[in-house]
């Protein structure tokens, strides 16, 4: 019999997966498999949880909450041979993640899905020692998400963090940096850099529109010196996916990307604060296993053709 362990963050989003736990455990035993759940109980609680699961030979991991949720599950099995599945039922305030692998935010759609056992092997990236799997980078902006209170976030949704950035806007300072990205070097003063793996981050689902989860190579962005009137025209075209071409934008991709600051600078990874740099990123090819919908698959294919 498979087994899965469902991990999820009660206090995700508006909070709702909890009243239809029972439903969701009901239809995985009635598609054969034996299921057990862990409620996380705080910050890190998944990433120990995952590693829990993998240690008992668990075959699928769902991970229900936004993307820090499936960010901690996807430490917690990174590192492990014998990695399971992986199941997303997007349930939190920012669900970038499962918007960019196609996964509906109707838990039962989503639960669909892992049921149906379509399963895509994609990439995942490390940075120093931590994972993510949508995006990490470096730059005042990115500091945003951990400034935008928890509370607000719940109550306000994704309209807490542009209110939190355009109040921002104005502190906006460059940073000198050097990256090396495999075996070639930019230099310059930049106001924010992403290292990318999925195509959709905070709301701007056109940031890095040829990224490919499955080539294992990341989307760099770099962002160069701008002021404001140049900072809101390229947020605008980035908004349509039209910012590559502008020239404060660089953009290449590669595979590993080292970069070094003079001046002290935050680390973003999937949204969260992770440490400071450098960072040396990796893209690890294939790394986990999802389950991911028909159209996902299809959609890639178009990608790749
Ligand atoms: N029981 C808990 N109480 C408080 N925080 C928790 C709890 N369980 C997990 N967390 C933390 O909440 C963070 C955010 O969770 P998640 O991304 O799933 O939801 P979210 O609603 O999208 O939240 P956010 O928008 O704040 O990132 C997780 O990274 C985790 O560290």
């Amino acid at each position: 019999m498979k087994r899965a362990r469902i991990i999820y963050n009660p206090t995700s989003g508006r909070e709702l997966f909890k009243k239809e736990l029972p439903n969701v455990l009901e239809r995985f035993e009635k598609a054969g498999y034996e299921t057990s759940v862990h409620a996380t109980t705080a910050t890190g609680d998944a990433t120990e949880a995952a590693r829990v699961a993998v240690e008992r030979e668990f075959d699928v991991v769902v991970a229900a909450g936004g993307d820090g949720t499936i960010n901690e599950v996807i430490n917690g099995i990174a590192e492990r041979d014998n990695r399971p599945k992986l199941g997303i039922i997007p349930v939190g305030t920012t669900n970038d993640f499962a918007r960019a692998i196609s996964i509906p935010r109707n838990i039962h759609k989503a639960v669909d899905i892992i049921l149906s056992d379509n399963i895509r092997a994609l990439d995942i990236g490390r940075v120093n020692d931590q994972y993510f799997m949508n995006i990490a980078g470096g730059g005042k902006l990115t500091e945003l998400s951990y400034e935008v209170p928890s509370k607000l976030k719940t109550v306000l949704g994704q309209l807490a963090y542009y209110l939190k950035g355009i109040e921002m806007l104005p502190s906006l300072r460059p940073t000198k940096v050097k990256i090396e990205y495999d075996g070639e070097f930019f230099e310059d003063e930049i106001m924010l850099f992403l290292v990318a793996n999925t195509n959709s981050v905070g709301g701007f689902e056109k940031l890095a529109p040829a990224a490919s989860m499955e080539d294992g190579l990341f989307d760099l962005l770099i962002l160069r010196k701008a002021n404001l009137a140049e900072f809101v025209r390229i947020a605008s075209l980035a908004l349509r996916g039209a910012h590559l071409e502008d020239e404060r934008i660089f953009y290449t991709r590669a595979k590993r990307i080292i970069v070094h600051t003079e001046e002290k600078m935050q680390l973003n990874v999937d949204g969260e604060f992770g440490g400071l740099l450098p960072g040396d990123f990796t893209n690890l090819r294939q790394h986990i296993e999802y389950f991911v919908p028909i159209e996902f698959e299809k959609y890639n294919e178009k990608e790749d053709s």
